[in-house]
């Protein structure tokens, strides 16, 4: 018959290239994950349970999972004037992923949904905030998703528990986390040696 294909099989059509680009590049996603550095802090309501749950909500993502979690640190709120709002539970995680950081950043913001977490003004008291501190290598100015995060570097409470996890941890461009935090103010950051989060299994 005419047009018939010379394979004899009349129902295989051939996949166009850019389909088979766009597939092979997904794959290479899936086999390739990507380490992130995530901070975690919470100062309203029960924050240990608040950062607990956070995690294993992390854990439970497909596309991630959670490497490292550090020790547990009492912090004085930054940004504020003193003695305007409780203290914070802060804590960093290791997460290993084949999300792309945009989806990784809508996970977060999801995970402070379900937290009931209130925008109300700029570093306002929250019951959970989830920021993406660095996603190995990449760099965006982007406000939506800004890597490393803009702020870190002048952050005792991520850098603190960051060094905890990884203590060869470098902050681009700004240099070794540990050359960065003897630059800081750390005298508001005090480890809670009562508590522990812990590793989901
Ligand atoms: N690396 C990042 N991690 C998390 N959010 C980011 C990042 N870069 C940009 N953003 C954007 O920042 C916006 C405000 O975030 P959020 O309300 O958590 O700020 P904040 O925690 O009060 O302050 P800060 O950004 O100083 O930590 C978010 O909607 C998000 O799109
Ligand atoms: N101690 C402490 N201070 C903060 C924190 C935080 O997590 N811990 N988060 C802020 C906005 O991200 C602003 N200030």
């Amino acid at each position: 018959m005419d047009g018939e294909p010379p394979t004899g099989d009349p129902t295989v059509q051939p996949v166009p290239d850019s389909v088979v680009a766009r597939v092979d590049a997904a794959d290479t996603t899936l086999s390739n994950p990507k380490t992130a550095v995530v901070a975690l802090g919470s100062n309203v309501g029960n924050r240990l349970e608040t950062l607990q749950g956070a995690i294993d909500a992390l854990e439970d993502t497909p596309g991630v999972r959670v490497r490292a979690v550090s020790p547990v640190y009492e912090t004085e709120p930054w940004g504020v004037p003193a003695g305007s709002q409780p203290s914070y539970f802060n804590a960093v995680l290791l997460v290993r992923t084949t999300l792309p950081p945009e989806a990784l950043l809508e996970r977060g913001h999801a995970i402070e949904e379900a937290y009931h977490r209130v925008r109300a003004e700029r570093w306002g008291p929250r019951t959970i905030d989830v920021d993406i501190v660095a996603y190995q290598g990449v760099r965006s100015q982007d406000p939506v998703l800004t890597l490393p995060h803009p702020r870190a570097h002048e952050r005792a409470f991520v850098l603190v528990p960051w060094l905890d996890v990884e203590p060869a941890a470098d902050l681009p461009p700004h240099g070794p986390v540990a050359e960065l935090l003897a630059a800081v103010d750390d005298s508001g950051v005090r480890r809670r040696t009562d508590v522990e989060l812990r590793l989901p299994e």
